[in-house]
């Protein structure tokens, strides 16, 4: 199968749709979507909009009515339902592990179906434990009624990756937690996905989220229909109409400020011995000017000069004049 490769491969909707019986309306209307391998693209929009259904005909838990998915260059529709989807990594909000197995038992699922010999599980198993940030010693023989949600989800996540799919389908995988252990989550899973490369669609409704994990968006409303398709910086810069615009919110600066780094920004003089507050080349420009305010200053070090409030705002295009808005909408 296409699972030769690790890494992500290239998945094509073609004219999709899905019709469910006795539903005045498709839930999704012929849609046609190309994601690049190796790359996450978040499908986000409204409750009932067909995110959902759409993800779920990619491993066929959902059948479509008519259209093509091809993944890898191969056509889904002729594969194997249940072969296909242990090729394919799934994690879900409810997480769905089994109560009465270990987390080891549970993480080991597909490995176990594919035959693989048991020490290989075993090893595998330890790895991805690391890997999620759950020591796996203290964690392997537990039950998932022993860990906390945030834990439980992780597990989900490592499952999902146990046979090394190379596409990952992820519906709202972080939902069921509080914000901080979302955002906890949220980091771990950009590093993790930086050095996995994996072909991942993510469903989820937050916006916030989409922009921190997505290479690319889908803004999506009823029918799956697609009202636009680009990166995080691109549809924070240029919204495609006014449905696109009121996902983002008011807030589209502080956005973009939190996908460019420091680096990015050309810093001008020498900060030696200036006392001004400090930031990494690899800080985002929020966090510059989270810093900037903390320390009522229009400027901060870096690196490799000073980086002020001025160039920060030309960075995102903000004029001059519209300077003050941007600080008073962070306070
Ligand atoms: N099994 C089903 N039978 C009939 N209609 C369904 C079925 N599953 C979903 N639908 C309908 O299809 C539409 C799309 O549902 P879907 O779950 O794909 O949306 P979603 O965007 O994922 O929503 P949410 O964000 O609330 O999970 C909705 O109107 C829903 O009621």
């Amino acid at each position: 199968m296409f699972d030769r490769d690790t890494e992500g491969v290239r998945i094509e909707l073609r004219s999709l749709t899905k019709h469910y019986p006795g539903q005045p309306a498709p839930a999704v209307d012929n849609v046609t979507l190309d994601i690049p391998a190796g790359e996450l693209v978040v499908f986000v929009g409204p409750s009932g909009c067909g995110k959902t259904t759409t993800m779920k005909m990619i491993n066929r838990l959902v059948e479509p009515t008519s259209g093509e998915i091809l993944i890898g260059g191969q056509d889904v529709l002729s594969l194997d339902p249940d072969q296909l989807r242990r090729h394919i990594g799934y994690a879900i909000q409810q997480v769905g592990l089994f109560p009465h197995q270990t987390i080891a038992q549970n993480i080991g699922l597909v490995p176990n179906l594919l035959g693989w010999p048991a020490d290989r599980i075993s090893a595998r198993v330890d790895e991805l434990l690391s890997l999620v940030n759950l020591e796996p010693s203290a964690f392997r023989d537990r039950y998932p009624r022993q860990l906390s949600g945030g834990q439980q989800q992780r597990v989900g996540v490592a499952r999902a990756l146990a046979a090394d799919p190379p596409v990952m389908l992820m519906d709202e995988p972080f939902g069921a937690t509080d914000p901080i252990t979302r955002e906890h989550l949220q980091n771990e899973f950009v590093k993790l996905q930086k050095q996995l490369r994996k072909t991942i669609i993510f469903v989820t409704h937050d916006f916030e989220e989409a922009i921190k994990l997505g290479d690319r968006i889908a803004v999506l409303r009823e029918g799956s229909h697609i009202a636009q398709y680009d990166t995080p910086a691109a549809i924070l810069a240029d919204p495609a109409d006014e449905y696109v615009a009121s996902f983002i919110g008011q807030d589209a600066t502080l956005k973009r400020l939190a996908l460019m780094r420091v680096s990015e920004v050309s810093a001008t003089g020498s900060p030696a011995g200036s006392g001004l507050p400090q930031v990494s080349a690899d800080a985002s420009l929020r966090e510059a000017l989270d810093i900037m305010i903390a320390h009522g200053a229009d400027r901060c070090a870096t690196p490799s000069g000073v980086l002020t409030y001025a160039a920060l705002c030309e960075a995102v295009g903000t004029r001059a004049g519209e300077q003050e808005d941007v600080v008073s909408s962070e306070r």
